[in-house]
């Protein structure tokens, strides 16, 4: 699969430690950056991400940064992406199946590495329900596109 990565200097080194995860796994990195621990601004990275999802370069995303919340926020201003920010393996499972998520945030401030990776492999291993919940992400690209509800 191809996995586009994006992270700002607080997510960096989880940014790395996930790449070389995916690496191992087999799967095809798409890293945006940023490529060194200096201070950077999280919507750069988050919302370059986005765009390599939404545009169809890439199946799906995972940014970094070190809450993983602005970034997330960031990447969801992109019309079509669907960030999550998880800190726990069962709600990247559950955003796959329900909401149909295409990105994934983590915060290296708050997650350490193992459980980080093991929320990662929830996240890919899990795949969308459709049934009732396709409706409800038609509705969250009704949004995207101005449409209200
Ligand atoms: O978590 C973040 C955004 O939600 C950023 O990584 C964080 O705000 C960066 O902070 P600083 O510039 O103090 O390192």
């Amino acid at each position: 699969m191809k996995i586009a990565l994006g992270a700002d200097h607080a997510g960096f080194t989880l940014k790395n430690a996930v790449k070389k995860h995916l690496d191992d796994l087999g799967h095809e990195v798409l890293d945006v950056g940023t490529d060194s621990p200096d201070r950077t601004d999280y919507p750069i990275w988050g919302s370059r991400a986005a765009r390599l999802v939404t545009g169809g370069e890439a199946e799906l995303g995972i940014v970094v940064c070190g809450s993983g919340i602005g970034i997330g926020i960031a990447a969801n201003k992109v019309p079509g992406a669907r960030c999550a920010t998880c800190t726990d393996p069962w709600s990247a499972h559950m955003t796959r199946r329900h909401n149909d998520a295409n990105m994934l945030a983590l915060g290296e401030r708050v997650t350490g590495e193992g459980l980080a990776m093991a929320i990662v492999d929830a996240f890919l291993e899990a795949s969308f329900d459709g049934g009732r919940h396709a409706g409800r992400v038609d509705q969250i690209t009704d949004l995207d596109e101005g449409r209200e509800l």
